[in-house]
């Protein structure tokens, strides 16, 4: 059984509704981020800082060929996973990439105390976060054969991605409303 793999910005509610569609489908669990974080041993926050995002980039594709090869899971990616090309060949065609379409207005409320992401910590995090958003958007939407809006809560998001992922094709690409 192949894997849904849930791609989207930081915040967008990735690792969360992941979690939840676990839960409500009976299929396994897989954060990207931790599964890194396990093999390195150390967070992405200390990966950055000790061996810069060039490193975590290269781990991260790792990862993704790693998971990949694996079946019937839910993995949530990073949020810039799936902005690489390599990353989404790893996946595409065998596994349904869903986007999780979340304003930023919303996600920078979500994100409004968080400390862990690296990309985040600066002064400038507004002007950052609005830039790596624009830019990403279309890639997001490029990569996925899913796009699903995920301003409702978690378990309605992953209600309506299970009920995407179990009536649609992978060549199609429905705009549903979570
Ligand atoms: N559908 C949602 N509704 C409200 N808050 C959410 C939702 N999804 C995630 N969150 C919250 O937003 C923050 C980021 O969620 P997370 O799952 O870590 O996102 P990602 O893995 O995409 O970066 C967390 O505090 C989480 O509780
Ligand atoms: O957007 C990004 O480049 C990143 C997103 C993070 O994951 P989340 O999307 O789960 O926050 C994590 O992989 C790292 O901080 C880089
Ligand atoms: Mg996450």
């Amino acid at each position: 059984m192949n894997n849904i793999v849930l791609c989207g910005f930081m915040g967008c509610g990735k690792s969360t509704v992941g979690k939840n569609i676990a839960r409500k489908s009976g299929r396994k669990f897989l954060d990207m981020d931790s599964y890194i974080e396990q093999k390195a041993g150390m967070t992405v926050s200390e990966i950055f800082e000790k061996y810069g995002e060039e490193k975590f980039r290269d781990m991260e594709h790792d990862a993704c060929v790693e998971l990949a090869e694996l079946e019937g899971l839910v993995i949530a990616s990073g949020g810039g996973a799936f902005t690489f090309k390599r990353n989404v060949e790893a996946f595409k065609g065998k596994d349904k990439i869903v986007f999780l379409d979340v304003p930023l207005g919303i996600i920078k409320n979500r994100l409004k105390n968080d400390t862990t992401r690296p990309l985040l910590q600066r002064p400038d995090r507004d002007r950052v976060m609005k830039d790596l958003y624009n830019n990403r958007y279309p890639i997001y939407h490029a990569a996925a054969d899913i796009v699903i809006k995920g301003q409702n809560t978690p378990l309605k998001t992953a209600f309506a991605i299970i009920d995407a992922v179990n009536g649609t094709d992978v060549a199609e690409k429905p705009h549903k409303n979570a």
